[in-house]
C-alpha cells in the first residue's frame, strides 16, 4: 500500500478549488492514457464542495464526461431524491450540470427499488463486479480516483470505528446501526476502497484534526481508525485545510496555500 502524501490547503474553499483542479487534471490524464476514468465520489460537507468548485470552473470542459464512470464509496440509504443521499448532494453540485452517459452513473439503490439494503449492497457489487475489466486484478475496477471524506470518529464512506463492515471482505455491503444518521447505509469495504488507483481523502475543520492524526500516525488499526485504510495501489493523498491538520507533526505535512 502507498505511503500518503499530505498536502495542507489555507481554508476549505481553497481546499475544495484545489481538489477540484487536481480531480479534472487526473480525469483528462486517465482519458488521454486510456480512453476513459472513473471516480468515486463521497458525501459529506468537502466532498459536495469539491464537486460545486468542479462545476464552477471553466477547465471542467477538458473532461470528457461521457467516457467517466462515476460510482459512490457509500450512500445513505433512503429513497432517490432524497436530500441526505450521497447522489442528490453530487447531482445537484456537479452531475446535473455535465454530460455524462447515464448508463456510467452508478448509485447505490435505495428503499424505493423494493431491495432491502443488503439486497442494494449485492446488486452494487454485480455491477462491480460487471465493470471490472481483466487488467483490474480483482472484483472491482481499480478506481482511477477515489475521493473519501472523513468524519471526526476516523469513519471513511460508511465504515465506522468497530463496525462488523471493517471485517468484511465483500466488496460492498449493508450498514446498520450507523452512529450518524440515517442508520442504514450502504458502503463499498476496505479491500474496494484499497482497489484505487489513488485514494484522496479529503477533510477539514478542527474537529477532524484528531482523526487525521491517527489515520497517519503509525501502527493505527483499521478497526479503530477506518481512515487508517484508506490507501490506495499508486498513491494516497490527504488533502486538508490548516484546521484539520493542527494536530500532526510538522515534519508530516506540506503547507501547499499560501
Ligand atoms: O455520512 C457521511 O459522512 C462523511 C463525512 O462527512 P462530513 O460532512 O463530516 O465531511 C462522508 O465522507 C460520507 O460519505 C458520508 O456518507
Amino acid at each position: 500500500m502507498s505511503v500518503p502524501h499530505v498536502l495542507v490547503h489555507r481554508d476549505p474553499s481553497v481546499l475544495a478549488d484545489a481538489v477540484a483542479a487536481r480531480l479534472i487534471t487526473r480525469l483528462v490524464d486517465a482519458q488521454s492514457a486510456k480512453g476513459h476514468a472513473s471516480v468515486v465520489l463521497t458525501g459529506g460537507t468537502i466532498g459536495i464542495a469539491v464537486l460545486a468548485s468542479v462545476a464552477a470552473t471553466a477547465a471542467r470542459d477538458a473532461v470528457d464526461w461521457r467516457r467517466l464512470d462515476v460510482w459512490w464509496g457509500d450512500e445513505r440509504f433512503l429513497p432517490a431524491g432524497d436530500s441526505e443521499r450521497n447522489e442528490t448532494g453530487a447531482r445537484k453540485a456537479l452531475l446535473d450540470h455535465v454530460d455524462l452517459d447515464p448508463a456510467r452513473v452508478h448509485v447505490m439503490r435505495g428503499p424505493d427499488s423494493g431491495m432491502t439494503a443488503e439486497e442494494s449492497a449485492d446488486s452494487y457489487v454485480s455491477e462491480l463486479r460487471a465493470a471490472a475489466r481483466p487488467e483490474d486484478h480483482g472484483p472491482v475496477p481499480s478506481f482511477d480516483v477515489m475521493l473519501l471524506g472523513m468524519g471526526p470518529d476516523a469513519h471513511v464512506a460508511s465504515l465506522f470505528p468497530g463496525h462488523p463492515a471493517l471485517y468484511d471482505e465483500r466488496p460492498a455491503v449493508a450498514v446498520h446501526g450507523s452512529p450518524k444518521p440515517p442508520p442504514t447505509r450502504i458502503s463499498l469495504t476496505l479491500p474496494s476502497l484499497q482497489a484505487a488507483q489513488e485514494v484522496w481523502v479529503v477533510a477539514a475543520g478542527a474537529e477532524k484534526a484528531g482523526a487525521v492524526r491517527l489515520a497517519l500516525s503509525t501502527g493505527a488499526g483499521v478497526v479503530q481508525v477506518p481512515a487508517a485504510g484508506a490507501r490506495g495501489r499508486r498513491g494516497t493523498w490527504f488533502l486538508l485545510d490548516r484546521a484539520s491538520a493542527s494536530e500532526l507533526p510538522p515534519d508530516l505535512s506540506r503547507a501547499a496555500s499560501p
